[in-house]
């Protein structure tokens, strides 16, 4: 495997140390006081691509410490680690792989070797056969063992194999086929699974069974009680082949389960579970959409992976962003980001984006085994604006840490929707500026005044009626929520979390931090069995156990009236 060049750890850089400095001196500076003193502030702090307007004025940052962010991104060799990911590099070096979401979204026709092989021909005839299956499904062509049309989708997967497409479905659903209901299942507790089953028709539905590896336990605990479920209605294996396919890079799995490997649809260990949603992962979303559509999805991404390649750093949104979250998580010392859409669409972004940010860099060890030194991923949260700001925001306003907020709001929208469309426009733009704003002494005591409270209820109220402001935040804006847009936005994210981790000196491509709790789940759960003591767990541990061992009672499913 090969060895990354040696390079100073980060903090050790050049621009890292000037950056600290900057740090302190701009301690006591207040953005607003940016605005006022600097006319061409927002003016300059913009940028656009793809169909996606970033405005980041609204960041503690001056030139000078713009310009030492880009310095830093050039001494830590971001240009040079991209070029090796869009060269098919091994630049995931633990696991020894090529990382080529990229090669997911090129253009047919285009190629790129690796290891002797054109992995977008290869690219280019899974999506082929995507395209073909999703147009049957959804023309009818393709139908259950009775020869119904199917009618549901139920997509079994989890992480990296559940969240991009239940996302992207949930963001595209104004284009989804009329008559084509999608559904996603993840979680092993089997509740979500019992309630859809409940609603659907085996006859009419069909199972996707989406997992990199097969042999992820919540996934194939779900898919058996599924295939079970649809047995117990047809009565023959031979329905399986009518109701189950199969979205895997594991050919010898998905035999060995009984799914025919003529209903597969393979993808490559040089594609990460989390950067996934533009292989055959993203099936559930050809079948809601539409393999044209699906299409511009990539095309979209495409034009961002362009974008991020070519574009100086200076007006590259990826880079851009990717600077901004680093000065803020490890100067500013803000442990959070918060992701705030402003679209209902957009409401499973914030999970997608916890995936996609916090197991890529959430690492305290450098590709080279060293330590990092600072700190890496914050915290991922959110859910749509206007939600988190009648619950959370009070937090974001007068909390005792600075919350960085991504403001993601759309310009186009149906006619008929235009006032409400207005509404959650206004608020998304007032809760940015106040936020960076914020109310000092005399206005708010000003206010008071206005109201008529008497001097002494001023008084008292004061402290809590002013906000400090100066709280960083981002605002992008989608000229329109379609597949091409959709796609341009992911990559973005996508490259913005690969420039961190450069930065930073981990890896984003692997996750080890995932393996240990799922193999003391193994032990655990043999343990849950054993009749004799337990005593391999710490004593909490074996307490809980035992407490499962005596208390969890099977009970009959509650009768509804
Ligand atoms: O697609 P699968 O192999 O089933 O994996 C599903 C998920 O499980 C793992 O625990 C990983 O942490 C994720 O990166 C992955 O996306």
């Amino acid at each position: 495997m090969n060895q990354p060049a040696p390079r100073p750890s980060t903090t050790q850089l050049p621009a890292w140390q000037a950056l600290r400095a900057c740090c302190e001196a701009a301690a006591g500076r207040h953005i607003a006081d940016e605005f006022a003193a600097d006319p061409g502030r927002a003016e300059r702090m913009h940028t656009e691509a793809c169909g996606i307007f970033l405005d980041y004025a609204k960041n503690r940052v001056d030139a000078p410490t713009l310009a030492l962010l880009f310095q830093l991104a050039r001494e830590a060799g971001v240009a040079e680690q991209r070029a090796a990911m869009f060269g098919g590099e091994r630049i995931n070096r633990t696991e020894g792989r090529a990382v080529l979401h990229v090669a997911l979204r090129m253009p047919a026709g285009s190629t790129l070797m690796v290891d002797g092989d054109d992995v977008v021909a290869d690219v280019t005839a899974v999506r082929e056969r995507v395209r073909r299956f999703s147009t049957a499904v959804r023309e009818g062509g393709w139908r259950g063992h009775d020869g119904r049309r199917i009618t549901d989708v139920v997509n079994i997967g989890i992480g990296g194999s559940d969240l991009g497409p239940q996302m992207a479905c949930e963001a595209l659903r104004d284009f989804a086929h009329r008559e084509l209901r999608l559904h996603f299942i993840s979680n092993v507790d089997g509740i979500a699974l019992d309630r859809l089953l409940g609603t659907l028709d085996p006859g009419t539905t069909l199972f996707i069974v989406a997992s990199k590896t097969f042999t992820t336990q919540e996934t194939l605990t779900n898919a058996n009680v599924a295939r079970r479920w649809l047995l117990g209605h047809a009565g023959s294996e031979a329905a399986i082949a009518r109701h189950f396919v199969a979205v895997s890079t594991n050919t010898e799995a998905v035999a060995r389960f009984g799914i025919d490997t003529a209903n597969m649809f393979g993808f490559w260990d040089w594609v990460g579970g989390r950067y996934s949603m533009w292989s055959a992962i993203g099936l559930p979303l050809a079948l809601q959409i539409g393999a044209e559509r699906f299409d511009e999805l990539l095309a979209g991404a495409h034009a961002m992976d362009v974008h991020f390649r070519d574009a100086p750093f200076e007006h590259n949104l990826p880079v851009i962003l990717a600077l901004l979250g680093i000065w803020n998580v490890d100067f500013l010392d803000a442990p959070t980001q918060l992701i705030a859409p402003y679209h209902q669409g957009l409401h499973r972004l914030p999970a997608y984006l916890q995936q996609l940010d916090m197991e890529s860099n959430g690492k305290s060890v450098r590709s080279d085994g060293h330590a990092v030194g600072c700190h890496t991923s914050p915290v991922i949260w959110g859910e749509t604006g206007i939600n988190g700001q009648h619950a959370y925001f009070q937090m974001l306003h007068q909390g005792t840490r600075p919350v960085p907020v991504d403001f993601i709001g759309v310009l186009e929208h149906p006619a008929h929707l235009h006032a409400q469309h207005r509404i959650a426009f206004a608020n998304m733009v007032a809760q940015a500026e106040a936020l960076m704003r914020g109310k000092r002494a005399a206005e708010a005591a000003a206010e008071m005044h206005a109201a008529g409270l008497p001097q002494e209820r001023i008084d008292a109220l004061l402290p809590h009626r002013v906000f400090a402001g100066n709280r960083p935040s981002n605002t992008l804006l989608l000229d329109r929520l379609d597949p091409r847009t959709l796609g341009a936005l992911i990559a973005l994210y996508e490259h913005r979390t690969f420039v961190q981790g450069v930065v930073w000196g981990v890896n984003p491509f692997d996750q080890w931090g995932v393996e240990l709790g799922k193999q003391l789940a193994g032990r655990v759960l043999e343990d849950m069995d054993r009749s004799t003591d337990i005593n391999a767990h710490d004593a909490s541990t074996t307490a809980l156990i035992d407490r499962y061992r005596r208390g969890a009672r099977a009970t009959d499913p509650v009768q509804h009236a």
